[in-house]
């Protein structure tokens, strides 16, 4: 499997001929940056320094039957790019998803980018540098392909039109989308989420820079607070409405419902069969009115949400984890309300549908009136988005109360191909 979490330890016992970024600076760089760049004892230091975080030196495997970063439990940070090939040439997309693979690989692993210790004096560096010393901090790196990387003004720029799968689309317009374009859409996208801001930074700097000439980022997103669990393992944190949020969500635990309802299947879509084992990643730019959300009561927020704010329970009753009575009376109807998010959201409102969300909080400064530009960075992975994503999005849009508080800014949808296997380059069955 792609997730099992391993010490940094074990990353490095695993591949002994590699250097992780701690022995980098600690072993084989700190005389030579020392001398260089005139830092004293301060790779020698850092290497010694124990990161006493919870999962500080945590390491996920990059290789596996599934992209890592979907159901691996998510981690604290995130750093979204969107990118646009600037290329037209076949040979080089595939050369940079080969050069991304092998970064990937190594910054995962807590290893540096490129061969440390080969780099000339009178060239840049292989690797920025920023990560350092740092573990891997629990890094994951999620590839997906757009629509338009299959077609763009009718032009097939990479010979791959005819193996676009039947539900990569880019997204229909939804009521209420104020959407920027650019912070929309893209042909490529990489989702890195690490417990470490700086990490997950890093790692799409470097994949831009390995990128340079071939691909330019479109537009990226910060997140710094998630907004879902993913794994019963975990402890469902708080959005910035100050409300539970993941409760409910589709978790690694639950295999089954990953099979039905994230994992594409083998005969899902035979034109697209590259993309069996993978799944697809909706992603939203949602602004809150967080000012205006702070003046309302308590009363009207729990009822726009449907579960009470301190412990997440459903409006008719229980704790966190009860299924929520849609059909229990109040004395002025439901108790969970018709306009409710969860009422909504539920799958008995949605032909059974689930989803596995994995958004982040996000905060871009203030604009001229000193309103915060924040909200929900929606992240999620279904199987099918005609059935699992855009039908109960048009009835969140249309009817869902919290809609008077919230703005979606920014959209996407990428394919996520299957899981690498050591030896191959992400994505590499679509070009076979
Ligand atoms: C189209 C899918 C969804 C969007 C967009 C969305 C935005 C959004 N959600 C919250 C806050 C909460 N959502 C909660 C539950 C929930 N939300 C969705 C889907 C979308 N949310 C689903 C499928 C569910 C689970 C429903 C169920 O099975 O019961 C909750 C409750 C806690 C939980 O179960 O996670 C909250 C709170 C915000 C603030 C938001 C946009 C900014
Ligand atoms: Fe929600």
């Amino acid at each position: 499997m792609t997730t099992g979490p391993h010490a940094e330890s074990t990353t490095a016992a695993s591949d002994p001929g590699a250097l992780s970024r701690r022995r980098l600076l600690g072993v084989a760089g700190a005389g030579a940056l020392a001398g260089a760049a005139g830092l004293g004892g301060f790779g020698v230091a850092q290497a010694q320094q124990e990161d006493n975080s919870p999962d500080a030196g945590l390491g996920y495997a990059f290789h596996g039957e599934h992209q890592a970063g979907i159901v691996t439990p998510a981690q604290d940070r995130l750093h979204f790019a969107s990118f646009d090939v600037t290329t037209d040439s076949r040979d080089a997309l595939v050369a940079l998803l080969r050069a991304w693979t092998e970064a990937a690989a190594a910054m995962t692993a807590g290893k540096a980018v490129g061969s440390a210790t080969a780099t000339s004096y009178d060239s840049p560096p292989g690797d920025t540098g920023e990560a350092l010393g740092l573990p891997p901090a629990g890094l994951t790196l999620t590839f997906g392909f757009g629509p338009t990387l299959f077609e763009k003004d009718g032009v097939d720029r990479f010979g791959l039109r005819d193996r676009r799968p039947a539900g990569l689309r880019r997204l229909p317009h939804f009521p209420g989308d104020d959407l920027d374009p650019a912070r929309s859409d893209g042909d490529l996208c990489v989702q890195a989420c690490a417990n470490d801001p700086q990490v997950a930074v890093h790692a799409i700097r470097n994949l831009a820079r390995i990128g340079f000439g071939t691909v330019a980022v479109r537009w990226a997103q910060l997140g710094f607070g998630r907004t879902s669990s993913t794994s019963r393992s975990q402890q469902t944190p708080r959005n910035l409405l100050g409300f539970k949020d993941g409760t409910a969500n589709l978790k690694a635990e639950e295999t089954a419902d990953l099979e039905t309802f994230v994992w594409v299947g083998h005969d899902d879509d035979p034109a697209a069969r590259w993309l069996a084992g993978g799944s697809y990643l909706v992603a939203r730019r949602i602004n809150m009115h967080i000012e205006t959300w702070d003046r309302t009561s308590l009363r009207e927020q729990e009822a726009l949400v449907g579960r009470d704010r301190a412990h997440g329970a459903p409006l008719s009753g229980g704790t966190e984890h009860t299924e929520p009575d849609l059909d229990l009376q109040g004395s002025a109807g439901p108790l969970v309300p018709l306009n409710s998010h969860v009422r909504l959201a539920h799958p008995t409102q949605n032909d059974g549908t689930r989803m596995l969300r994995r958004g982040y909080n996000f905060t871009d400064g203030s604009d001229s009136l000193g309103r915060l530009d924040a909200g929900l960075f929606f992240v999620a992975f279904v199987r099918d988005p005609d059935r699992h994503y855009v039908p109960m999005q048009n009835q969140l849009s249309a009817k869902d109360g919290l809609m008077e508080y919230l703005q979606h800014t920014g959209s996407g949808l990428w394919a996520v191909p299957p899981g690498v296997r050591p030896g191959e380059y992400v994505g590499q069955a679509l070009f076979a």
